[in-house]
């Protein structure tokens, strides 16, 4: 499948969907559709001239034979990511709908391996998202050789920040603070971005422990920048606490647009998070 836009003046189906607040545009690749330019990513996501979404979202034909479907994953920038932990709720939800799956259990592929979907009911799903990696190789950090609970980087002179980091598939930093509400998030997640020792950028987020089995949440997402939930940084941030024994294995993750839950039973198994999907509108989109 090449890097194509679909021709000049044909119409392109979509679904207009979110989970938790964070919104996608569902594009249907399994039949001939072409995978969507940076250029087609950034029109659709503009929120004043298109029609508004953190990230395109496309459903396309299994990699693995035990899979319903694959998908893949577009910031509102145009640049690629490797989860979305929303994004793949809402896919499930979207091939339950069209009728692509049997019973509630089935696989999804994603381009970091094959998830198993559980369908909770009244739109919620779980979704097994992979076997988190703290080595720096894992989360593409350069200048670090071993893996710590914490890093600690100078920004510049007036921004030291210490963070803990994960791979849960895509890149993540993990910010501990006392108030969520209190953080100047965009500027600190500016910074991470921007620092050499994120060459493909990273998403930062920014975790209040409220009580061991719950924290609060804020991400500025690689792409995006704060987005109303993440689901992939729900699970980094588990993850990051985790470790450290701050919280226990099984939390409610309260985030600006709702409320996710996330289990990990053990540091060498595939972390568990459920939540809900909603469709919002169905269009078409005039080349
Ligand atoms: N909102 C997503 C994450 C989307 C991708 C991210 N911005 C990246 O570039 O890695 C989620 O729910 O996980």
């Amino acid at each position: 499948m090449g890097d194509r836009s679909p021709a000049p003046g044909s119409a392109l189906r979509f679904s207009k969907m979110h989970g938790a607040g964070n919104d996608f545009v569902v594009l249907d690749l399994r039949g001939d559709g072409a995978e969507p330019s940076p250029a087609l990513c950034r029109a659709l996501s503009d929120r004043h001239t298109g029609v508004g979404c953190d990230q395109i979202l496309t459903v396309e034909a299994p990699a693995s034979a035990g899979a319903v479907a694959a998908y893949r994953i577009w910031n509102a920038d145009g640049s690629p990511s490797q989860q979305c932990g929303n994004g793949a709720r809402c896919v499930a939800a979207w091939l339950v709908r069209d009728g692509a799956t049997e019973g509630p259990m089935f696989e999804l592929d994603s381009a970091t391996g094959t998830h198993a979907v559980e369908v909770l009911g009244e739109g919620r799903y779980r979704i097994a998202m992979g076997v988190p990696r703290f080595s720096p190789q894992a989360i593409g950090m350069a200048g670090f050789d071993d893996e710590r609970d914490e890093y600690d980087l100078v920004l510049d002179e007036d921004l030291r920040l210490r963070f803990g980091a994960v791979s849960t598939g895509n890149p993540h930093a993990v910010i501990e603070v006392a108030d969520v509400d209190d953080i100047p998030v965009a500027r600190y997640g500016r910074a991470l971005q921007q620092s050499s020792a994120f060459p493909e950028s990273v998403n930062v987020g920014f975790a209040q422990v409220v009580a061991r089995d719950r924290i609060r949440l804020r991400v500025f997402e690689r792409g995006v920048g704060e987005t109303l939930a993440c689901g992939s940084g729900a699970c980094a941030a588990m993850a990051v606490l985790a470790r450290r024994r701050r919280i226990d294995r099984d939390v409610a993750v309260s985030l600006p647009g709702g409320e996710l839950r996330i289990a990990w039973p053990d540091d060498g198994a595939q972390i568990l998070m459920s939540g809900p999907t909603a469709f919002v509108f169905e269009g078409e989109w005039l080349q």
